[in-house]
């Protein structure tokens, strides 16, 4: 019962978020108990940090300034023995985000890398074609590419999809199950990173506490669906789900 457990800790989690989701994930943060701040001015996220239990770096809407601002927070978080999650959003689609990439994974120790499967292709910098911040097209032996990740940067890897694979370069476990809606709620994915983060804190296994949030996530995505077939409903189930698997009355 991982969202049980982040209710029951209630962490800080620092977002250094996207436009896009910064609602979405607020929203769901708070649905299963954490505290979510949004904050991404390089001038402040050093302070941020140092109050926070985790952070969470996204860099789906990047710009020169936001990418300080995520080089001076994990390198803070890092300095204070703080849980990072990152989350490579579009990774590949620009020459922009892939440098970005190499430079927050070579910067940052990150404790957990939450991505799609175009996102794991560009880190591990082979051949992909990414459709903007979907995960796209190509032929990947996936759980093979996320244990050399998971080795080369000592990281906790997930990749998601219609079935996750977490591997922290030995261990390897695969969830399926959820709903085919979840990917149609922009989000979702930037979200799980944050929970992931959340997940991180009271725990001493990056990797068993990312398998459980992971789990958990699924059947979220699953509750919400036997009760919403039209993804605007989905969306607003999604938030209920949380809420109710975070509590514990979810069936
Ligand atoms: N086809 C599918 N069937 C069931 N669940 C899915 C499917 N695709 C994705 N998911 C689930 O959706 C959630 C988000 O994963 P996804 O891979 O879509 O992230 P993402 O591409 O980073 O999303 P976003 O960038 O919109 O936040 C995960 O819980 C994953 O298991
Ligand atoms: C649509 C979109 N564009 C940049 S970030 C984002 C949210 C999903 O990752
Ligand atoms: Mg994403």
């Amino acid at each position: 019962m991982s969202l049980n457990h982040i209710r029951r800790h209630a962490p800080l989690v620092h977002c250094i978020s996207n436009i896009v989701v910064a609602n979405f994930k607020a929203n769901g943060l708070l649905a299963i108990g954490a505290s979510p701040v949004m904050a991404d001015a390089p001038e402040e996220v050093a302070q941020m940090v140092a109050i926070a239990g985790a952070l969470s770096i996204n860099m789906g809407t990047l710009n020169s300034e936001s990418v300080k601002a995520m080089l001076a927070a994990g390198k803070a978080a890092n300095a204070l023995g703080t849980p990072v999650v990152f989350d490579p959003v579009g990774a590949g689609a620009t020459e922009f985000r892939r440098q970005t990439v190499r430079e927050l994974m070579r910067e940052v120790k990150h404790t957990v890398l939450r991505c799609n499967v175009g996102e794991l292709a560009a880190v591990a910098e082979v051949p992909w074609q990414q459709k903007g911040v979907d995960s796209g097209d190509g032929d990947l032996a996936v759980v093979e590419v996320a244990k050399q990740v998971a080795q080369r940067y000592g990281v906790v890897v997930a990749v998601t999809g219609e079935t996750d694979i977490v591997t922290d370069g030995e261990r390897v476990s695969e969830i399926s199950g959820g709903s085919a809606l979840t990917p149609l709620v922009t989000g979702t994915g930037c979200l799980l990173s944050a929970v992931v983060a959340a997940g991180l804190v009271g725990s001493d296994d990056a990797y068993t506490a990312t398998v459980a949030v992971l789990q958990d996530y699924k059947r979220v995505a699953e509750i919400a669906a036997a009760q919403s077939t039209q993804v605007g409903d989905f969306q607003i189930g999604f938030l209920n789900a949380l809420q109710q698997v975070s509590v514990g009355v979810a069936a």
